[in-house]
């Protein structure tokens, strides 16, 4: 992997503090949604209306792209050597790479924290095989980077011409869903293609569960009768999306987009940030529990001792120990098995014992 490349930037670690701005915007959807000719299109809009924008590609197999990235997974990992190298076919390459470049991610952040001032958006293009990105470790790790130090929003682009088939709307319906509950982001929905097909129809299914299900009931398979059902459960989930309509060829709806970018944003605020407070206190109190509790055990520990020293095995005992016994190995040759232990080969018996002090250790922080 080389060694991260951020145009015009210096690396390092930065403050963790969050901030209102920029708000970053996680573009993800079905492959050929229309996610890359979206973000040009978003692109275009931040330059034509003098909003200022960043460009992250987290797509480690596009081959072109139709705009400028400022920080680009392809700088990082070529994702053909990835395959090679570890042997993979292409979406074990493309995943193993985002992993790679997730334990860099510090520094993405880093970098967009030093430049929020002169940001508006980040603008995230994520890989086209959208399970990579939100169903990896990788991509969960991305997202709470940044939602943990930003305002994040996911825009979920669908193919709309295509989701004109009730069966094919549900499925993409339930895909917002689930990213929708992981991230517990905010959500947009992005009915892409608009040229081609209104995303009116979509609108009444969201609205109307009966328009929708007078829509599926003419095919009776049996995908239909799950699709009708479905859309009763999914009723509740329709009320906590925005949708818009838009086209990343002609350029219609881009500013309803971030309108629905801002008051996403907001809603961030309101609701997810408060959220990652209450989950970063609990995380604390329990922290705080844990010591506490390992201090009093410690506490027992040397009252039962009746104040003698307690001397806790950092390792380096046995070290020494097993140095001292190979100097002694020079002088005598013969030596039974229990000298094993101080040369420092361990039976598993001896090993499980030293796990269980390591873990303790660990626990007192040494
Ligand atoms: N008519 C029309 N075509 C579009 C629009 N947006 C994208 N397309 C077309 O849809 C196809 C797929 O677009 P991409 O931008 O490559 O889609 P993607 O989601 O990035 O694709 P992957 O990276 O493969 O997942 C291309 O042929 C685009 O020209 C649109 O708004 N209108």
């Amino acid at each position: 992997m080389n060694k991260l490349h951020i145009e015009g930037s210096s690396s390092g670690s930065g403050s963790s503090s969050f901030r209102r701005k920029p708000v970053i915007i996680i573009v993800v959807g079905m492959a050929g949604s229309g996610k890359t000719t979206l973000m040009h299109r978003l692109v275009c809009h931040t330059h034509l209306k003098d909003i200022r924008g960043y460009v992250v590609n987290l797509d480690p197999a596009v081959m072109t792209l139709p705009y400028a990235a400022n920080i680009d997974v392809r700088d990082t990992v070529k994702y053909k050597e990835v395959m090679k190298q570890f042997n993979l076919g292409p979406n074990g390459g493309i995943l193993t790479s985002l992993n790679l470049f997730a334990t860099k991610f510090d520094e993405v952040i880093s970098v967009i924290e030093k430049r929020a001032d002169q940001l508006d958006y980040v603008l995230v293009d994520t890989p086209g095989q959208i399970e990579i990105f939100t169903w990896s470790a990788s991509g969960a790790i991305i997202t709470e980077a940044f939602a943990s130090t930003f305002p994040t929003v996911v825009a979920y682009v669908v193919d709309t011409p295509r989701s004109e088939d009730p069966t094919t709307f549900m499925s993409n319906m339930l895909y917002a869903c689930s990213i929708l509950y992981k991230t517990r982001l905010p959500l947009i929905l992005t009915f892409n293609k608009v040229d081609v097909a209104a995303h009116q129809f979509a609108l009444e299914w969201m609205e109307d569960f009966e328009a929708f299900q007078t829509a599926a009931s003419s095919d009776h398979s049996y995908s239909s009768t799950l699709t009708q059902s479905l859309s009763l459960v999914l009723d509740e989930f329709y009320n906590n999306l925005k949708s818009v309509g838009v086209s990343a060829v002609s350029g219609v709806g881009m500013e309803a987009f971030f309108n629905a970018v801002e008051a996403s944003a907001e809603e961030y605020m309101e609701t997810y940030k408060a959220d990652l407070d209450k989950r970063r206190e609990e995380k604390q109190r329990l922290e705080e529990d844990r010591r506490k509790e390992s201090m009093d055990k410690l506490r027992r520990d040397m009252e039962k001792s009746g104040g003698e020293t307690v001397v806790l095995s950092t390792g380096l005992k046995d070290k020494e120990a097993s140095k001292s016994m190979m100097d002694e190995e020079d002088e005598d040759e013969e030596m039974d098995d229990d000298d094993d232990d101080d040369l420092g080969i361990y039976t598993e018996e001896e090993d499980a014992i030293d796990e269980d002090e390591d873990e303790e250790v660990d626990r007192f922080g040494f």
